[in-house]
């Protein structure tokens, strides 16, 4: 951003691109949709590019969470935005008889999106998805962890959409403090708690509504299996869910697991022979796994690894290459507790293995811990099932996958307690950047006339009665003692 002169121009610019409203027509949002659409196929090569330069992600991957989970995206909401945005009936109850109701969407105005580096194009563009699709103007600010790609999202996107309503600022901290002073409609935050906390209280300065999509530790739970098979296609979910997810760098990547001690072992040696098959008989020369984003984070998790007591417990990988910031797929078998790899969102491709004296011990272990973004049991145990379900809470629960539900529309994406607040995803995007305004549309036919002072005995009785039978019996009562 130029210059902060510069930048209340362009917020002026916004305000009153809003109040033109343009943005509230269908036509503009599905133009700015389909600008969406446009710039993903005709810039796909360029922006795995840009993913491979900042993290060193393969094209496949690439491809597979952000330019195909965003078209996806874009296609789902280009098919439902006209109904998302038409008004809802709402039934009435009898006394209000004869009025009528409505719940009408509408846009919330100007509003601001934060995103991070680890998918830079997924988590700036699909936040945009529903503030388009609701119909507001729009500011958003990727990572500056992700040059190369906020980059792009900054200097080409913008050719593909209606600058008046849109711009893409780049910056770090300092960029988005100076944002976070002005008002906006919403703020969609995706990133730390740390930061989650500053940005919401930026925006109480203004009553801003805000959507915390933070971090966390999530877990997955890893039952004895049915059969060899399932086991396989369960440790192929975890590791994909690890290591294949931005090299364990996902906000709903598997941070931990938790097993029974007897059925570690197995589990271990299945997942040895699994990375290998993955990864390659020598992972260090993986051209499949994301590097770590910087330095700063590289040496962070090195130095979780240099803790002798979990130096100790690596059954697995453990070698760190400070100069190609790749760190190759490691497991460890019990490390202590009390470790920040324990105690500290891993956010990298190390994968803690917990063991446990039987496996229902794992629900005690999850709450004991702030509730985590996402939650994994890999089980067909029907009653453990039950219990995580109705014993746990987390931002989201999945049974024997991992990962998987952050692509599928129809479920909301978001967290709970220090994982965040706020959804979206699908509609929930298009929800959670629209007010839904109640129209009530009464009628002068009837009137209840007793809803007015003098108040007397007899008025009293009637709204009792009329509160009493829940108005049914009561406008009986009031058509047959109707007084002027
Ligand atoms: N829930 C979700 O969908 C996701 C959550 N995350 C979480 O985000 C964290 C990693 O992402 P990072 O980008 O490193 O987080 P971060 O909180 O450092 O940065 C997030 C955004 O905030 C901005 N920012 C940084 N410092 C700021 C400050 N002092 N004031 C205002 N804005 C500031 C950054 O420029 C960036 O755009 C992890 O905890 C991860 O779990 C990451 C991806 C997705
Ligand atoms: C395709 C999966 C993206 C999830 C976003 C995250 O976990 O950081």
């Amino acid at each position: 951003m130029d210059g902060i002169g510069e930048f209340e121009v362009e917020l002026k610019e916004l305000r009153e691109c809003f109040k033109s409203r343009k943005t509230r027509e269908l036509n503009w949002r599905k133009t700015q949709l389909k600008g969406l659409l446009k710039f993903l196929h005709e810039k796909e090569e360029d922006i795995c590019k840009a993913l491979h330069q900042d993290l060193g992600k393969h094209n496949v991957e690439a491809f597979r969470d952000e330019v195909g989970m965003l078209t996806k995206s874009v296609n789902n909401a280009l098919k439902g935005v006209t109904q998302w945005m038409s008004p809802k009936k709402i039934p009435l109850p009898l006394a209000a008889f004869p009025s009528s109701a409505d719940m009408v969407p509408e846009p919330l105005g100007l509003v601001l999106i934060f995103s991070s580096w680890n998918f830079p194009f997924g988590l700036s563009i699909e936040p945009l998805i529903g503030a388009i699709a609701a119909g507001n103007t729009v500011v958003v600010k990727p990572s500056e962890l992700a040059p190369a790609s906020s980059s792009i999202l900054a200097t080409v996107l913008p050719l593909y959409l209606d600058s008046k309503a849109i711009k893409i600022i780049e910056g770090g901290a300092d960029v988005a403090q100076i944002l976070l002073e002005k008002k906006w409609d919403k703020i969609f935050f995706t990133g730390s708690t740390r930061v989650g906390r500053a940005v919401m209280t930026a925006a109480a300065k203004h009553l801003t509504p805000v959507t915390l999509e933070l971090g966390g530790k999530c877990p997955a739970v890893v039952d004895s299996l049915g059969s060899s098979r399932e086991l396989k296609i369960a440790i192929l979910r975890i590791l994909g869910g690890k290591y294949a997810s931005c090299g364990g760098q996902a906000c709903i990547g598997i941070d931990y697991v938790l097993v029974d001690e007897k059925f570690a072992p197995i589990l271990v040696d299945s997942m040895k022979v699994a990375i290998k098959r993955m990864f390659g008989d020598n992972p260090k020369q993986t051209n499949a796994m994301a590097r770590i984003i910087n330095k700063q984070r590289f040496l962070r998790l090195k130095s979780m690894l240099n803790d002798d007591n979990v130096k100790a417990s690596i059954v697995f990988g453990g070698s760190c290459d400070e100069e190609n910031l790749f760190i190759e797929p490691t497991i460890l078998l019990d490390p202590p507790l009390k470790a920040d790899i324990m105690s500290e969102e891993i956010f990298g491709p190390i994968l803690p293995i917990i063991t446990l004296k039987n496996i229902e011990d794992s629900i005690d272990f999850i709450n004991s811990r702030p509730k985590p973004l996402a939650l994994y049991a890999f089980t067909n145990n029907e009653t453990l099932k039950k219990r995580m379900v109705s014993e746990t809470s987390s931002g989201s629960l999945t049974f024997n996958d991992a990962i998987i539900h952050f692509l599928v529309d129809t479920i909301p994406f978001g967290g709970v307690g220090q994982s965040g607040f706020g959804r979206y995803h699908g509609k929930y995007s298009f929800d959670t950047f629209s007010h839904e305004k109640p129209v009530l549309r009464r009628s002068y036919l009837t009137e209840l006339w007793f809803r007015y002072p003098p108040w007397t005995a007899y008025k009293f009785n009637l709204i009792r009665t009329a509160i009493t039978f829940n108005y049914v019996g009561f406008v009986l009562v009031m058509l047959g003692l109707k007084r002027s």
